[in-house]
């Protein structure tokens, strides 16, 4: 039970779900997938029928061992246990019904990695942050997500279709990827959120910088966040 809510461990039960996320992935025989959280593997097969090869991981050792036995059959997945957010290998394509409380870490992770699209299954309220427009809802994450990817809502999911039920419903997002970013940048923008009340002005005196804008972070638009990052980190 401690390791289900550690590891976000509630399993998607609906296999038109799962085949429908699948299908979503426009897999060619030409990519290679990279599923991050295999869990009772209801996917796993799903990609590698698609996929040219799959590498799917799990932090939770005794899963990955019984996919292994599962799965023994199918030749084209590596599966792997460990941090999924440690893999190094490349990847076209990524997959994942996303542990909730890794949410942030994924897009963060995602952010700096180089790929095509993905498909992700993420918590509502999480989704809604991601797409937040008004600057009042709009966090750190908003804005690396918008300037990392073209997100779009795929559909809904009711908390129903997983084993055990979350507390609340999810949803299935297409991330695009647009620009790979580097940690730094990343880390800098969670910085200026960690000072949205402050003006730009302020801000920069922190980083022994000047500027005339007299703005707040809530006043800027996403490109402008971006700008102020990269003037910070600007040598
Ligand atoms: C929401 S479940 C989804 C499992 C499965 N793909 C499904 O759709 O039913 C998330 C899975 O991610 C795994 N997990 C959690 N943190 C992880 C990490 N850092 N790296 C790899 N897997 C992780 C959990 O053990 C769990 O199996």
């Amino acid at each position: 039970m401690i390791k289900r809510k550690r590891f976000g461990q509630h399993f998607l039960n609906s296999s038109s779900i799962a085949k429908s996320i699948v299908s979503e992935a426009k897999i060619t025989k030409n990519d290679t997938v990279f599923e991050l959280g295999t869990g009772l593997g209801i996917l796993t097969p799903l990609l590698c029928e698609k996929a040219n090869k799959v590498i799917s991981m799990d932090v939770d050792k005794q899963l990955i061992e019984d996919a292994k036995s599962d799965f023994s059959k199918i030749h084209n997945l590596i599966l792997k246990s460990g941090d999924g957010f440690k893999n190094n290998a490349p990847f076209t394509i990524f997959v994942s019904n996303l542990p909730y409380s890794k949410s942030k870490e994924a897009i963060e992770w995602l952010a700096e990695s180089s790929f095509s699209h993905g498909v992700i299954m993420v918590q509502k309220e999480f989704a809604e942050k991601l797409l937040a427009k008004s600057s009042k809802k709009r966090k750190a994450i908003s804005v690396i997500a918008d300037h990392a990817f073209e997100i779009s809502i795929l559909s809904n999911v009711s908390k129903n279709n997983f084993s055990p039920p979350p507390k609340v419903d999810s949803v299935i997002l297409k991330i695009v990827k647009k620009n790979i970013m580097k940690k730094d940048l990343i880390q800098t923008i969670n910085k200026i959120f960690s000072y949205r009340r402050k003006t730009v002005k302020n801000i920069l005196k922190q980083f022994n910088k000047e500027t005339v804008i007299d703005k707040r972070v809530d006043d800027l638009s996403g490109d402008e966040i971006i700008n102020l990052a990269n003037q910070i980190l600007e040598k």
